[in-house]
C-alpha cells in the first residue's frame, strides 16, 4: 500500500475539532478544527495522518501544497441533476418582476422525458464534473422530472451511476396529464412508481407547498412520506419555500433528514426545528433566492436559536441553475448573514449531517480522503473572492496504478 504526505498546507480545515459537532452556541473559527502550516497522508483513499508539517511522517510521495487550504470535500446534499431542456427565458422574466410558481416544472418534464438514457447520462456526468471542479465531493440526487414510473425510475438509474445519495422525488408536481385527477397521481406516486422506484433510492422527497397549484398539500405529503418510510425510505421535505406553509412542521413530525428551503418561516416553525435539530436539519439553499428574487432565509435566526443548518445548491433547471458551492456559501455570507466560519460548516459538516452521514464532511484520521483545496491561503477567500475558481476537488490516489495526486 502507498502512501501520499500532502503538506504544506497553510491551513488545514478539519471540522472535527472539539466544538465542531454542531454550529449552536460556538463563536468564530471554533467549528472548524483549523490546523496552521499543516500536513497529511492518504493511504489507500483514506486519511492515515493528520498533524502539522513539521511532525509529518515518511511517506512514499511528497506533494508540496504551497500554502494553500485543504477543506473537506463540499456535501451537496440538495440537487436535481437529472434533466435537459432549458428554462433561460424564465430566469429572465423573474429578474423583471415574474414571480416563481413551480409551473415551470413541467416544461423540463417535457424535456426530460424526451432525452435519451445516453443523452441524460452525458448531462448528469456534465454536471457532476463540474461540481467536482469547485470542491463537491458528495452530491444528493433527486429523480422528479420524469413523472411516470419508468421516467422515475430511468432517473433514479441514471443519478445512481454518479451517487448512493439517490432521492425519489415523484411528488414534485402533479404532471399535466394528472391534473384532472390529483387523488390518482398521488395513488400512483404511492402505489407502484414507489414499488419500482424504492429499490434504486435511499431517500424520498415531497414538494409541499400550499401555496403553489403544481406542488402537494399537507395531506398529499403525508401519503407521500408514511408510504415512502414504510417502504424502508429516508426522508426529506422541500417546505416553506414561496411562503408560510405546513412542510417543516411535517418533516420534524415523521422524523425526516433535512427539511430544505426554509425561506419563511413562523416561530412555532423554528422552535420545532430546535426541538428535532438532532434529528432534522434546516437546508437553505440560497440560489434559489438570488435566482427567483425572493427574500433570503434568516440564516441567523436559526443558527442563534440552535437549529441544525446546512447549506446546498438546490442545482435545478428552474429556480437555481447553479452546481457551486462556493457561490452558495459567498451567498449566505453576504446575504444570510452567516460567519464564513458558519457557512463553511453548513456546507461540509452540516449538509453531511442532512443526508446523515457521519464519514464526510470532516477530515478524520481512518475517514475517506474526499478533500478540497483552494488556490488561496484560507477559508475566507470563498467568499472574499466570490466567483472566482479557486476551490476543487483535490484528486488523491485511490491505490490504482491510473491514479495521480493532481494537487
Ligand atoms: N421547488 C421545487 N423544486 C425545485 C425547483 C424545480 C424547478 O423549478 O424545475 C426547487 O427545489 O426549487
Ligand atoms: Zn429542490
Amino acid at each position: 500500500m502507498s502512501s501520499t504526505l500532502y503538506t504544506s498546507i497553510g491551513e488545514l480545515v478539519t471540522c472535527d475539532g472539539p466544538d465542531s459537532g454542531t454550529l449552536a452556541g460556538v463563536a468564530g473559527d471554533g467549528v472548524l478544527g483549523i490546523v496552521r502550516n499543516a500536513a497529511l497522508v492518504v493511504e489507500d483513499g483514506r486519511i492515515a495522518w493528520i498533524g502539522t508539517a513539521a511532525d509529518a511522517p515518511d511517506s512514499d510521495t511528497r506533494v508540496d501544497l504551497e500554502g494553500r487550504a485543504v477543506l473537506p470535500g463540499f456535501v451537496d446534499s440538495h440537487s436535481h441533476l437529472v434533466f435537459d431542456g432549458d428554462r433561460a427565458a424564465e430566469f429572465a422574466a423573474r429578474m423583471t418582476g415574474e414571480r416563481y410558481d413551480g409551473g415551470g416544472i413541467g416544461v423540463s418534464v417535457d424535456a426530460t422525458r424526451a432525452a435519451s438514457d445516453e443523452r441524460l447520462r452525458e448531462l448528469v456526468g456534465r454536471r457532476v464534473a463540474e461540481m467536482r471542479a469547485q470542491g463537491t465531493t458528495t452530491v444528493e440526487i433527486k429523480s422528479g422530472y420524469g413523472l411516470t414510473v419508468e421516467d422515475e425510475v430511468r432517473a433514479l438509474r441514471i443519478a445512481g451511476e454518479f451517487t448512493t445519495e439517490t432521492t425519489f422525488l415523484g411528488a414534485h408536481v402533479v404532471p399535466p396529464e394528472a391534473r384532472g385527477d390529483r387523488a390518482a397521481y398521488v395513488e400512483l406516486v404511492t402505489g407502484p412508481m414507489l414499488e419500482a422506484c424504492a429499490p434504486h433510492a435511499k431517500w424520498a422527497d415531497v414538494f409541499c407547498e400550499p401555496n403553489s397549484a403544481h406542488a402537494f398539500t399537507e395531506d398529499e405529503s403525508r401519503a407521500v412520506l408514511t408510504a415512502a418510510r414504510d417502504a424502508g425510505l429516508e426522508l426529506r421535505v422541500h417546505g416553506n419555500q414561496l411562503g408560510p406553509g405546513p412542510g417543516v412542521r411535517l418533516a420534524v413530525e415523521l422524523a425526516a433528514a433535512s427539511v430544505d428551503h426554509c425561506t419563511y418561516l413562523s416561530d412555532d416553525d423554528v422552535d420545532a426545528l430546535v426541538q428535532a435539530s438532532d434529528t432534522t436539519a434546516a437546508t437553505l439553499l440560497p440560489g434559489v433566492e438570488f435566482s427567483t428574487r425572493s427574500p433570503y432565509p434568516d440564516a441567523r435566526r436559526l443558527i442563534d436559536a440552535g437549529v441544525s443548518v446546512a447549506l446546498a445548491t438546490d442545482c435545478n433547471p428552474g429556480t437555481c441553475y447553479s452546481d457551486s458551492m462556493p457561490f452558495v456559501i459567498a451567498l449566505a455570507v453576504r446575504e444570510m448573514g452567516m460567519t464564513p466560519s458558519e457557512a463553511v460548516w453548513a456546507a461540509t459538516r452540516g449538509s453531511a449531517r442532512a443526508l446523515r452521514r457521519d464519514d464526510i464532511g470532516r477530515i478524520v484520521v481512518g475517514g475517506p480522503a474526499d478533500l478540497a483545496v483552494l488556490d488561496a491561503p484560507s477559508h475566507l477567500h470563498l467568499a472574499y473572492r466570490a466567483g472566482v475558481p479557486i476551490a476543487r476537488a483535490l484528486v488523491t490516489p485511490s491505490g490504482t496504478s491510473e491514479d495521480r495526486p493532481q494537487a
